[in-house]
């Protein structure tokens, strides 16, 4: 099949790797700087597990015009939220009109906008579970577990997208299954602001804590809104923070069966933040604020959270090292 990533970066890079590896005509559509790194070395996938795939850079197609999309019977949509828009406009105006189009992206506007701005056309959202770290010369690694989940729709698109060490599975309440993650994702910004690994913060009591106050905030606005959160892993959503809050040693237990994190994982907000980038506060934390008001729930945790991590956007801090304390204020 010819699939073109919209937007190369962690995600777009290394689904892309191995989906090239398992032979389909791969087209990363990406900015020059990752592109150059991958024309001269290649492209490396690799994972906690140990598993290591080189993709040759011929293997591949590097493009930075969007002319490309022209080519794609599928396009998978892996840029940040900020630049949903603008690739939505560029899918739009050069991918072909029955190219289903999915979104890999965290969050819960990115389909929405993606269905507003093609219209008639098959748009899927979908949840991406692990988490990719970018570790230079064009190597991308997974440093969690888990599947991707697309929406249920025509054809077998999950069953095409399958590779090995890459599993897609469909579902018909991917609102659902969205929702679960953005609890998860909650994280991500008190991760950026806490300048630690998820490891070391989930190996961490007071930082769970914190982690558990954000996840109830968020459950309770959900509830009073009627909305189901579908889990990422095997223990309900609700069940959450009452695992997070449990002593480190028991935590550590139960986190263990569930989920395998490598030691160097840092969520997608911390790289943003490193790399002065605009993060996607506004999709996550911003989400539940939202329906907070909408609902009338309040949501300090999740407003003091997003004030922090748009201060130190704004005052260009890379790695701020805030305490739970501190972000409780
Ligand atoms: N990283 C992770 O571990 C996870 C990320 N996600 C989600 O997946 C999505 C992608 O995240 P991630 O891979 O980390 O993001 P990245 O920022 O690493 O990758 C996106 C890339 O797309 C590029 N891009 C943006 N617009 C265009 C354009 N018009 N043409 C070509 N390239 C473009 C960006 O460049 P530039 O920066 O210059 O705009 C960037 O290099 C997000 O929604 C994220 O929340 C989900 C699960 C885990
Ligand atoms: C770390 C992970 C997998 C969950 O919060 C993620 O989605 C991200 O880094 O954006």
């Amino acid at each position: 099949m010819r699939i073109v990533i919209a937007g190369a970066g962690s995600i777009g890079c290394f689904t892309g790797g191995l989906l090239a590896a398992a032979g389909h005509q791969v087209t990363l559509l990406g900015r020059p700087r990752i592109l150059a790194e991958i024309a001269e070395h290649g492209l490396t996938c690799t994972d906690f597990s140990g598993m290591t795939q080189m993709i040759e850079a011929d293997q591949l197609t590097l493009a930075t015009d969007p002319t490309c999309l022209a080519d794609a019977e599928v396009v998978i949509v892996t840029v940040k939220s900020r630049a949903t828009a603008e690739m939505t406009a560029l899918i739009a105006a050069h991918a072909p009109a029955q190219a289903p189009v999915i979104s890999w992206q965290n969050g819960m506007d990115n389909g929405t906008s993606l269905r507003a701005g093609l219209v008639g056309r098959d748009v899927r959202a979908g949840m991406v579970p692990f988490n990719v770290v970018p570790s230079g010369a064009g190597c991308f690694h997974r440093a969690t577990s888990g599947d991707i989940v697309i929406e249920t729709g025509a054809g077998d698109l999950a069953k095409a997208l399958n590779a090995p060490d890459l599993s897609v599975t469909e579902s018909a309440r991917i609102d659902a299954v969205q929702w679960g993650k953005l609890v998860v994702n909650l994280n991500n910004a008190l991760n950026a602001l806490s300048g630690l690994t998820i490891l070391e913060q989930l190996s961490d009591r007071a930082w769970r804590r914190l982690m558990a106050d954000q996840a109830a905030e968020a459950i309770r606005v959900l509830k009073a809104a009627g909305i189901e959160a579908q889990p990422t892993t095997p223990l309900p959503v609700w069940m959450m923070p009452f695992v997070l809050r449990l002593p480190t040693a028991l935590f550590s237990r139960i986190a263990a069966q569930m989920l395998t994190i490598d030691p160097t994982a840092r969520t997608s907000m911390a790289y943003d933040l490193a790399e002065q980038r605009p993060t996607e506060i506004d999709s996550l934390q911003g989400e539940i604020i939202a329906l907070g008001a909408q609902y009338g729930c309040e949501t300090p945790v999740c407003v003091r959270v997003a004030e922090l991590i748009n201060r130190a956007s704004q005052e260009g801090v890379v790695q701020p090292q805030y305490s739970p304390k501190q972000i409780r204020g």
